[in-house]
């Protein structure tokens, strides 16, 4: 039975989008381990600007799939959601709507695709569940981002009917780690306090900023956790019904500051700029569908933050492996 499983495993080949970004990072190792490197097509901008209709019929033509993971997307962090929400709107509408067009007319056996904790309303009751989805519109600082993502659920269900495409869509909620961007204009916020606490302690400043009250309350999910469970929605799960991945957690804003202050031993105050937005007080995820499957994001908020800020120190002078700085 196993060996059976295993040459299953390793007779699909898999294309990934976005995949020199964070959680694709985190991602094609794990792919790579269970499927074979030879069956794992690891794809950027580079390769293909997925944006544009003719590149995206290019890609399925030089890539031959049986899945797509698809993570290609403009993301960011609250400040640059509110900046450049038309850009947020219209570059993931067409990542999103060109990829679901080509993959429903090529017949590929699955498609993942990830979408947005943050296109759950507004409204919406923590801890939120997926029945909530409809219920009211998103946040409106990022509902450029969160509407055009959420739009992979309609996509899902759509190429499902009409194309027979399996789709699965997955909810992961804040993630953070290894790999993250930490540019100050388009961060979230564990990469951006981390360098603002890097930056302090050398240049010896006696307080970081902040943004907003520090009152909001965030589920934050470390990104290996959230590319583990991949494999298993590649292999398992056959609905367009959205999963959340999170690890269903509370942690305040201020208590976070907190946290990866004493981890970084940064021995200065913590002030706040209510100036800047907080965004949506409580998103904390519901995370019985995904336990139900058999699946959990275990690593704690402690370890997590330990690897990402060692990772960060490790590559920040030469801005090596890759960090986006
Ligand atoms: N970060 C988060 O907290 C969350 C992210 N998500 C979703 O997870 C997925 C991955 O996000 P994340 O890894 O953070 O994103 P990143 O911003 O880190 O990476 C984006 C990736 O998409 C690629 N890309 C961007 N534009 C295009 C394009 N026009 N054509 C082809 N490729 C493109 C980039 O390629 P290149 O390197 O060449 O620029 C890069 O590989 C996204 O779908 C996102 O919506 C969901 C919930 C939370
Ligand atoms: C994943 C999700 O990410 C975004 O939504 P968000 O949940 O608000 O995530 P965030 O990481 O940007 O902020 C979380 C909280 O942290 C506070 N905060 C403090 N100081 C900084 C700070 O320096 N930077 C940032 N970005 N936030 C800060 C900030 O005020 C907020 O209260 C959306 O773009 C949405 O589109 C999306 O995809």
């Amino acid at each position: 039975m196993q060996i059976v499983e295993e040459i299953k495993m390793k007779k699909k080949h898999i294309v990934v989008t976005g995949s020199t970004g964070f959680l694709g990072r985190h991602l094609v190792p794990i792919l790579e381990k269970q499927y074979g490197r030879e069956n794992v097509t690891a794809l950027s901008s580079k390769d293909y600007d997925l944006m544009d209709p003719i590149q995206v019929k290019q890609m399925f033509n030089d890539c031959p799939m049986d899945v797509l993971v698809h993570l290609a997307a403009y993301s960011g962090g609250i400040g640059a959601n509110r900046k450049y929400p038309a850009d947020f709107y219209y570059r993931n509408t067409l990542l999103t709507a060109l990829v679901f067009e080509e993959a429903g007319k090529r017949k590929i056996t699955k498609l993942i695709y990830p979408m947005g904790g943050c296109s759950y309303p507004a409204k919406a009751i923590s801890p939120i569940d997926e029945e909530q989805m409809w219920l009211g519109y998103p946040q409106e600082e990022s509902a450029g981002y969160s509407a055009a993502k959420k739009m992979g659920i309609v996509a899902s269900r759509s190429y499902r009917t009409q194309y027979g495409l399996n789709s699965v869509v997955l909810i992961p909620g804040n993630m953070y780690g290894e790999y993250d961007n930490f540019r100050n204009d388009e961060s979230h916020v564990v990469p951006a306090m981390i360098r603002r606490y890097f930056e302090a302690m050398r240049g010896g400043a006696p307080e970081v900023i902040m943004w907003g009250t520090g009152n909001p309350q965030r589920d934050f999910v470390y990104a290996g956790d959230v590319a583990a469970t991949i494999p298993w929605f590649i292999e398992n799960y056959d609905s367009s019904e959205p999963v959340n991945i999170s690890s269903g957690t509370t942690t305040p804003i201020r208590v976070l500051a907190e946290t990866i202050k004493k981890q970084m031993n940064y021995p200065g105050d913590i002030l706040w700029d209510t100036s800047k937005p907080d965004g949506q007080m409580i998103k904390i995820f519901d995370v019985k569908r995904l336990t139900s499957l058999g699946l959990n994001c275990p690593t704690t908020l402690e370890e997590g933050l330990k690897r990402t800020i060692n990772w960060f120190v490790a590559n920040y002078d030469n801005a090596s492996d890759g960090l986006r700085i």
